[in-house]
């Protein structure tokens, strides 16, 4: 075995039980648990500070959840945890360690790759953001015409946009009404910058281009265009005071023409879509300020302490993993909802989907063998609640497929703030119960369902015929029994945000250890690039290229309109 050889999970003694157990399971109805077992909707509970993590809606007994836990030590689920957070080159097809729990380590731990401690690296980074962003918070810092800061646009894509963006528009009661307004260009569609820049004086704007490799095509030619936007209004002197980078190639920042001095670093063991928590997150403490910054580390820091040493069968990251390996495995799940009851997490989805399916979209082992015999990483999707209600729960609930959904909501509203007046602050606290009785509701939906009797008694209630009532009853029953886990906390504060966020990149890396694959690496994106190139060349006027007849075709009549 290789160092980085985990068994197949499919080879386990586990997974062949829990196949067994599946097939045992599968017609017991969740009503019928709860009916013989009522206690089961406290013990299958999980905490952890404020969070509570409701896990008795899914099709799983203590038993189920006994051997979910053995298949995630037989598959070496620990020991690959341990290396992680031993700084070893898990991600083996690129040679690098992974530690974004190093960039949140609040602890007085040191956490050494390749024999060196990188925790005062990361900490000389964070003192640089805190100081660079209080000195633009307080004015101290102002653009290069003396005004005040008031707006930050973030240009990068991916991991470099979609972590920090999340989390400000998570957090946007901790920045309205403060000193910056965040701002969030990402797409190459010329659209996205233009507009955002329309509303924006270029006097006031700071831009922080974020590119871990600055080779990024997006990234560089929205950065080049609000460059020119900028200088055209400034003068070429201006560039110093309204632009800082975000990167790990500091070669390439200097040659865009950024100072040293205004480029913040982060290493090559920070993957893209783990690092909201590097400086990457400066749009997020520019926003929020640096203290609400660092109490998001602290509460990712809490789920990275907690996953290293709770027990697995306790262990809210773990736990949540299994399941999900569970209903992929053997009940034919091809995706997971995530349904935030909040507006305010109305990019999580989009966060996540980055996360999940960028690290666990893979169909070759760490063996680099195919993998055969079961799936990998699930599409991830979601909107928030209750807009997803009027629009796609009708197949959550009477589809022919089975979504395991994750629902989530802070139980205090984010709304009213202080100071707002009466009647609209209790409309609005009212609207927030309206919003929580939603979720609760549609979860015991998905897991009563309403039975054909139910229906046919309320139709017959309303006075329907027989020939009526036998027409109509079926498209009306809910079968019920599709799970679902509920995770409340008591507000949306950066601390919980930073645990929820923690949570769910770690069960990302669980499943990719159950599922063999290196969730680390992303080689999956590099072919449409490679051909764009080639395209592009051929739009600008170059010698055409061999290709398929579909693409020669689409490659000719975009042409055709390109000026
Ligand atoms: O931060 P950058 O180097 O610009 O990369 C931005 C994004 O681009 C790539 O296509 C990767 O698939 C992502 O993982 C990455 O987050």
């Amino acid at each position: 075995m290789r160092g980085l050889d985990m068994p197949r999970p499919t080879d386990t003694a586990a997974w062949n039980e829990l196949s067994k157990h599946a097939d045992a399971i599968r017609g017991v109805q969740l009503r019928e648990l709860f009916a013989k077992d009522p206690a089961r909707a406290q013990r299958l509970v999980l905490h952890h500070d404020d969070l509570r993590v409701d896990l008795s809606k899914h099709r799983a007994t203590d038993e189920t959840l006994r051997l979910l836990t053995t298949l995630a030590e037989q598959c070496g689920v620990p020991a690959m945890r341990d290396r992680m957070f031993a700084g070893e080159p898990i991600n083996d097809t690129e040679g690098r360690a992974v530690l974004h729990v190093a960039l949140r380590n609040r602890s007085a731990r040191p956490i050494v790759v390749d024999g060196e401690d990188v925790m005062p690296d990361v900490r000389e980074v964070l003192d640089r953001m805190r100081a660079f962003a209080d000195e633009v918070r307080s004015g101290a810092l102002r653009g290069a015409k003396g005004d005040r800061i008031t707006d930050v646009v973030n240009i990068g894509i991916g991991g470099s946009d979609l972590g920090p963006l999340m989390v400000c528009e998570a957090l946007s009661p901790y920045w309205i009404g403060g000193p910056i307004r965040p701002h969030f260009v990402s797409n190459v569609d010329p659209a996205h910058l233009a507009r955002t820049l329309h509303d924006l004086r270029p006097e006031t704007t700071l831009f922080v281009v974020a590119s871990k490799t600055f080779t990024t095509q997006e990234t560089i030619a929205n950065a080049k265009a609000a460059r020119a936007w900028l200088v055209s209004a400034l003068g070429e002197v201006a560039v110093r005071s309204h632009f800082v980078a975000v990167s790990t190639n500091h070669a390439k920042v200097g040659e865009f023409g950024i100072a040293r001095e205004r480029t913040f670093g982060f290493w090559d063991w920070v993957g893209g879509r783990y690092s909201l928590w590097s400086a990457i997150g400066m749009p997020i403490a520019l926003a929020i300020g640096f203290e609400h910054f660092e109490a998001l580390l602290a509460g990712a820091h809490g789920i990275d302490e907690h996953f290293r040493t709770a027990p697995l069968e306790r262990n809210v990251p773990v736990v949540l993993a299994m399941l999900g390996v569970w209903y992929a495995a053997f009940f034919d799940a091809e995706t997971f909802a995530v349904l935030p009851y909040s507006q305010a997490l109305h990019r999580m989805p989009a966060w996540l989907q980055q996360g999940d399916m960028e690290s666990n979209g893979k169909s070759v082992d760490r063996q680099s063998k195919r993998i055969e015999g079961y799936t990998t990483g699930p599409i991830v999707w979601g909107e928030p609640g209750t807009n997803g209600q009027h629009a796609f729960y009708q197949l959550l609930h009477q589809g022919t497929r089975l979504v395991p959904v994750d629902f989530l909501a802070p139980l205090e509203p984010e709304w009213p703030r202080p100071g707002t007046p009466e009647p609209l602050a209790s409309m609005l606290r009212d609207q927030h119960t309206l919003l929580l009785a939603n979720m609760i509701a549609q979860a015991e939906a998905l897991m009563v369902g309403k039975s054909l009797e139910a229906v046919t008694r309320e139709l017959e209630a309303q006075g329907l015929s027989k020939d009526a009532i036998d027409r109509l009853a079926p498209h009306k029953v809910f079968e019920g029994n599709r799970p679902s886990t509920t995770m409340t906390f008591r507000r949306l504060d950066p601390r919980t945000l930073g645990a929820l966020l923690a949570i769910y990149e770690h069960r990302i890396f669980v499943q990719g250890v159950i599922w063999n694959v290196n969730s680390f690496d992303q080689w999956g994106v590099e072919l449409g690039k490679q051909l764009a190139k080639t395209i592009e060349g051929e739009l600008r006027g170059g010698p055409s290229q061999p290709h398929d007849a579909s693409t020669a075709a689409l490659v000719a009549e975009a042409r055709s309109v390109i000026r």
